[in-house]
């Protein structure tokens, strides 16, 4: 399997920054492709061994892109996740700094987090959807817009000034990458792990969300994030994107999954993998692995002599 890495370039992206931190020796090549699905054609053509594709922002949401490009591969697996502070400067050429800026080319997602800065300080500004920050800081060099709205690293990427720093119209916003392989073994639980899932509910059923979302609740699993995206088969028909603070070999996480996959029209598993803060969530007494290996045990003891007494939980 080739050793080498994609990512959503070109060099200077947020994606190169995630990319670089989960590549923390450098030991692989790294190899920029210009849009999420040629990240996802790469892999599994095995051109690469992985690819780092944007998540979900913590102002902007979920990057809808790489939900729809997901929802069309087969067999590619989420193994890490990478967190990244995204900071936005406003870039142009060096010797046009005086110009007046009329075209601002960034990507929809950075956009979306500018928006207030644009409107107060280029309110006639056009703006221009770009599939990379770095890519519409490559094309202001090329001379085909007057501005980029890109990382401060992408000035030094494209020789560009950075005439505005820090325009973020709120302070902190961090993004969520995701590293995905092909045909690979889901890693081992670390104690403080993230499931994602894709659920396609039986349309026209009452009830139906509330009842995937029992899964979770009764088994004490905890969702950092739950998407209805449409299916494409027609109005009302939805699937969901769930993350659930657990690892599939968890007791609670595997009958949850059980629970989903009789209850769902269909249950797409995109991979448990450490999550990037680390932190565990507390797991409650009565869905710990504790807890489910005594309720097995009990359940198989029924079926030998009577018993006299429920077990004790632990
Ligand atoms: O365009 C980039 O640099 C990316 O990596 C995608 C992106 C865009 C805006 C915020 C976070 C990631």
């Amino acid at each position: 399997m080739s050793s080498r890495i994609a990512y959503l370039g070109p060099e200077g992206t947020f994606t190169e920054q995630a990319t670089r931190q989960w590549d923390r020796e450098g030991a692989h090549e790294l190899l920029p492709v210009p849009t999420v699905p040629a990240a996802l054609a790469a892999l599994a053509a095995g051109e690469v061994g992985a690819a780092v594709v944007p998540f979900e922002n913590s102002v902007e949401g979920s990057v809808p892109a790489t939900l729809q490009a997901l929802q069309e591969t087969q067999d590619v697996r989420i193994v890490a996740e990478e967190l990244v502070r995204v900071q936005f400067s406003l870039l142009v050429r060096p010797e046009w700094a005086q110009r007046p800026i009329r075209t601002v080319a960034t990507h929809p997602h950075a956009a979306a987090q500018v928006r207030g800065w644009l409107a107060g300080e280029l309110p006639e500004a056009r703006i221009v959807p770009e599939t990379s920050t770095a890519r519409a800081a490559q094309a202001v060099a090329e001379g085909q817009y007057d501005a980029a709205i890109a990382a401060p690293g992408a000035a030094r990427a494209y020789g560009l000034a950075e005439a505005a720093e820090q325009i973020a119209d709120r302070e902190g916003a961090v993004t969520r990458f995701v590293v995905l392989r092909a045909g690979v073994p889901v890693p081992p639980p670390t104690g403080a792990d993230r499931t994602t899932l894709l659920a396609l509910i039986w349309a026209n059923r009452p009830g139906a969300l509330l009842e995937l979302l029992d899964q979770f609740a009764v088994r004490g699993i905890d969702l950092t994030r739950l998407e209805s995206r449409p299916t494409g088969e027609g109005l009302g028909e939805y699937q969901f994107w769930i993350d659930a603070t657990a690892h599939l070999t968890e007791a609670r996480m595997t009958e949850a999954l059980l629970g989903l996959r009789r209850t769902c029209r269909d249950v797409r598993f995109f991979g448990s993998y450490p999550r990037a803060d680390t932190r565990a969530t507390p797991v409650p007494e009565h869905a710990d692995e504790q807890t489910y290996a005594a309720a097995a045990a009990w359940v198989r003891s029924l079926s030998g002599p009577a018993v006299t007494s429920g077990p004790s939980r632990r």
